[in-house]
């Protein structure tokens, strides 16, 4: 057995926590091979329901799982760590503004940024689940200047499950024989998630983009908002598609997406696509198993896509410029 990893998840009594750390421990993210050292924070109030899972999780006899801690400090949490999965966050209240909610987030990620900086090992590669997720892993990478922008990405893989699904359904084609599809822009209902290069059963995306009305008015829509279904229909946000989506996030990132597919996450942009270097986007995205994501090179943007990345990316645009504002970066 090699040495265990540092994997540290905050908000871990939360309900994405929960569907998030047993797979985590039972060696779904990193491999069956590779023991795991669960470092769980939490705010103080929920330590308590945090030791609860911990002693479930013991009770699981995991064998890749190489130990449990729980704490609430960041710095003591971030201390040695390799992955950091940053799902806590401050949900939106009854007459909270967004610029609240931004302001809300940046007393956490900011503190949680300035805490990897300080002690996370050098290898470390962080995802942001909670949201507002880009802007989030924004304020995060902007607080540890120390640690390369791009080990900081923020949460998508959801959105690009869900779009698979749909196009599945769609076009009585298994999910396993889509590929190519991208969500570009914000964790939000501006994301556009885009079929255009996508190969569905081996024939190209553009077929079935070409029922236009569908395009629009269903496939689009459905999964931008399909965030806010969950919630009308659960009466409480995706938890276990989510943790679910984080899970193949971070094993895509740290042992390589499949040959001839492509994924997709937000990254730290460095002008790829028009998007303007610095913020966090989503993009289409390949890994060879070395730890670091590449944007997909080269795929043309037609006047239809670029006017729904554009208005994706001013939505980030103008979060970056609130959080600057505030101070917060
Ligand atoms: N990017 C994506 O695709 C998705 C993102 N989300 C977001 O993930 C976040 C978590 O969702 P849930 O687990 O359902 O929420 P939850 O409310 O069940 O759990 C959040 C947990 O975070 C903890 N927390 C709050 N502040 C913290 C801090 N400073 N440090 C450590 N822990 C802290 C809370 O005590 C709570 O236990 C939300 O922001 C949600 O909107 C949810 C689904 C998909
Ligand atoms: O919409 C929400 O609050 C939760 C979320 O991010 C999603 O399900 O995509």
């Amino acid at each position: 057995m090699t040495e265990p990893v540092n994997v540290t998840v905050t908000g871990a009594a939360g309900q994405i926590g929960y569907a998030l750390l047993f797979r985590i421990a039972a060696g779904e993210m990193l491999g069956a091979d590779t023991p795991v050292r669960l470092r769980l924070l939490e705010i103080p109030q929920a330590v308590a329901a945090a030791e609860g899972t911990a002693m479930e999780l013991d009770d699981c006899a995991f064998p890749t799982l190489a130990g449990v801690e729980i704490f609430d400090d960041p710095v003591k949490a971030f201390d040695g760590v390799n992955v950091a999965l940053l799902v806590g966050a401050r949900p939106r209240g009854a007459g909270m503004e967004r610029a609240d909610l931004l302001e809300a987030n940046g007393g956490i990620f900011g503190p949680q940024g300035r805490a990897i900086n300080e002690g996370a090992a050098s290898d470390v590669r962080v995802l942001v689940v909670g949201n507002p997720a880009n802007t989030n892993a924004l304020i995060a990478a902007t607080n540890a200047p120390d640690v390369p922008a791009t080990r900081f990405t923020a949460m998508t893989r959801l959105d690009h499950n869900r779009a698979l699904s749909q196009v599945a359904a769609k076009s009585g084609t298994p999910v396993a024989d889509i590929k190519k599809l991208t969500i570009w822009g914000n964790h939000s209902a501006s994301q556009y998630p885009d079929l255009f290069h996508a190969e569905v059963g081996g024939r190209p995306g553009a077929e079935i983009a070409a029922d236009r009305t569908w395009l629009t008015d269903d496939f689009i829509p459905t999964v931008a908002k399909r965030g806010a279904a969950i919630i009308q229909a659960r009466g409480a946000s995706s938890a276990a598609s989510a943790a679910n989506a984080a899970i193949a996030h971070v094993r895509d990132w740290t042992l390589g997406t499949p040959e001839g597919d492509w994924t997709s996450a937000g990254l730290w942009s460095s002008g790829e696509y028009g998007v303007p270097e610095g913020l966090v986007s989503s993009f289409p995205v390949t890994s060879d198993g070395t730890g670091e994501w590449k944007v997909v090179e080269g795929l043309e943007i037609d006047e239809f896509s670029r006017t729904r990345i554009d208005a994706s990316v001013a939505e980030l645009t103008e979060e970056r410029d609130a959080v600057r504002s505030l101070g917060l970066i």
